[in-house]
């Protein structure tokens, strides 16, 4: 099945910019932080430098939620937690499969920042027959044949791929079939999905290999110090942005890309 790709507008309901939606999660890591030290305000300055973004973009950002703070007091920390979470949709429990119980998918299964962002990880699927019924982060990895009653009777919209490249589609097509619509892939593989499918790719070595970029050009401008045509050339590709245009030294682009 799934042969056609997602097309999302640039813009979400409430005209919400993509773009805006994926600086949100930087936003809530630093409001957070900033919650459990029980700091009351923040500026929009102090908020931008602990996300790593700039300050105007995140004024432009807080104004779609028509967030606009106090003129000398910022921000009311507790209130813009409570506004981005809703707006994230984390107000509500989000149940998750994790299908593939290797290295990767048990360390996400134990990583404990799931559940305390509102994302239940409601079982551990795997095709490893030897694999059933043992215990990983305190849950019984269940088979994959029962993969389909298991979102059902768990209502779980949201599906997490840790298998080998190779089984990713297969895994990604029951997973929709059975009534999943959001992905989150790790297979190093380009998932086709039906309209009204979203997914999200994380690949590491991507951003590994956009830091080796920047590195190696790091390394060029310590080693050559080009003159007359050659320092034009090299100022004119230092000046061109990051790899793909992506904002590699600012940080904020998160570690995972539209698939
Ligand atoms: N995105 C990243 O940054 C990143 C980082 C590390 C690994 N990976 C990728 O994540 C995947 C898993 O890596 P790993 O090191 O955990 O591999 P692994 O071999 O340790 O684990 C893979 C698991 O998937 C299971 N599996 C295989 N076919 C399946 C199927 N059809 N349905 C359900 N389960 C199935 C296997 O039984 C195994 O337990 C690989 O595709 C790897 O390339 C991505």
């Amino acid at each position: 099945m799934a042969t056609g790709r997602t097309h999302r507008p640039a813009t979400r309901s409430r005209g919400i910019p993509e773009a805006t939606v994926a600086r949100l999660p930087l936003y809530l890591r630093a409001l957070t932080a900033l919650s459990e030290r029980s700091v009351p305000t923040v500026s929009s300055e102090e908020l931008a430098a602990a996300a790593g973004v700039n300050s105007a973009k995140l004024r432009k950002d807080f104004s779609y939620l028509g967030s606009y703070g106090t003129r000398g007091v910022g921000y009311d920390v507790e209130y813009l937690v409570y506004q981005i979470s809703r707006e994230l949709g984390l107000t509500q429990d989000w149940p998750v499969v994790i299908v593939g119980i290797g290295n990767l998918g048990a360390a996400l299964a134990n990583y404990g920042g799931f559940a305390s962002r509102g994302f239940r990880v409601a079982a551990l699927i795997d095709a490893d027959p030897a694999m059933a019924g043992r215990p990983v982060a305190g849950l019984p990895v269940r088979h994959t044949d029962e993969l389909e009653s298991i979102i059902r009777d768990n209502g779980v919209s949201i599906g997490v791929i840790a298998t080998p490249a190779g089984a990713a589609q297969q895994v990604c097509d029951r997973l929709v079939a059975a009534g999943v619509t959001s992905i989150l892939n790790f297979a190093p593989t380009v998932l086709a999905v039906p309209e009204g499918v979203d997914v999200r790719k994380v690949d590491l070595s991507i951003e590994l290999q956009i830091l080796a970029f920047h590195e190696q050009r790091k390394a060029g401008e310590e080693t050559t110090a080009p003159s007359g045509a050659g320092a034009a050339a090299a100022a004119a590709v230092a000046a061109r942005p990051a790899a793909g245009g992506r904002k590699g030294p600012e940080g904020d682009v998160p570690a995972v890309m539209p698939a």
